[in-house]
């Protein structure tokens, strides 16, 4: 069983201003104000893929924030302020000479606790040519809760969300910007891999275009079972969602699967 049990997840579903961190810092900023009140206090925060710049790939190098320092700084000031975890969604990150999608993880003290830079970069959408990919893969606790990230196109890598399942996540977070046509796949995938490791999938994507591609949101939460607690449109608003850990281990000892595996077969 895990340290706590029952956890709220608020989910910014954002547009994002394609190549201008200052617009998309202060819409995110009026967004997390709005998502944690004296009313609704959720346990985590999670905010969609590269909500920094959007894919403003050619002039990445120049937008990208360095070191990360300016979103660290606000998130881990707002993390402390309200009590709450932050998944910071991810953003363009430059160390040195290369730019990554990092997301960092925050706890309730404002303490970066962990993070993850995509390890699988997406050809459609260029990010090999400008991107430079992580070397790691996103095993993190949140308040005594092993949990996983991987952002985005990652999710077509059912080994990588089958490694942090056998790592013990129970939980995992999916920053994105997934856009269309691909709506089919995003839901198939999402609820494929909560099915697989029987284990919750929180995901925020974006909505909104950039150029002429569209983005359609559809965040979700889904639990170990498959089902989808909270979807959403197409257009910005904040999702939340209410769910309770002690789920893993009824799927998981109702279809033992982890422990019906023939790994040395395949
Ligand atoms: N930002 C991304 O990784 C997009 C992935 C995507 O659209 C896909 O179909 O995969």
């Amino acid at each position: 069983m895990s340290a706590i049990d029952k956890l709220t997840i608020s989910l910014l579903q954002m547009d994002i201003a394609l190549g201008d961190p200052d617009a998309n810092f202060n819409r995110l900023e009026q967004l997390m104000n709005e998502a944690v009140t004296a009313e609704v206090k959720p346990d985590i925060l999670m905010f969609p893929e590269m909500w920094n710049t959007g894919y403003a790939l050619e002039e990445i190098h120049q937008l990208a924030d360095k070191a990360g320092e300016r979103t660290k700084a606000f998130i881990s000031e707002f993390a402390a302020k309200h009590g709450v975890h932050v998944i910071a969604g991810s953003i363009a990150e430059k160390q040195g000479e290369h730019v990554r999608n990092t997301v960092y993880i925050f706890d309730r003290e404002g303490k970066e606790t962990a993070e993850y830079s995509k390890i699988h970069l997406f050809r459609l959408m260029e990010e090999e040519k400008y991107l430079t990919e992580g070397e790691q893969i996103g095993s993190f606790e949140l308040e005594g809760i092993p949990a996983g990230v991987m952002i985005c196109y990652d999710i077509r890598f059912p080994e990588l969300a089958r490694k942090l399942a056998l790592g013990g996540a129970r939980i995992l977070f999916v920053p994105a910007e997934w856009p269309n046509p691909r709506l089919h796949h995003w839901r198939t995938l999402l609820m494929a891999r909560a099915i697989e490791n029987q284990m919750y999938v929180v995901s925020c994507n974006r909505v909104g275009k950039s150029g002429s591609t569209e983005f359609f949101g559809h965040s979700m939460v889904i639990n170990p079972w498959g089902e989808v607690l909270v979807e959403g449109g197409e257009a910005e608003e904040i999702l939340q969602a209410t769910f309770e850990l002690s789920e893993v281990d009824q799927v998981r000892s109702r279809i033992p699967i982890f422990e019906d595996r023939r790994p040395q077969l395949y």
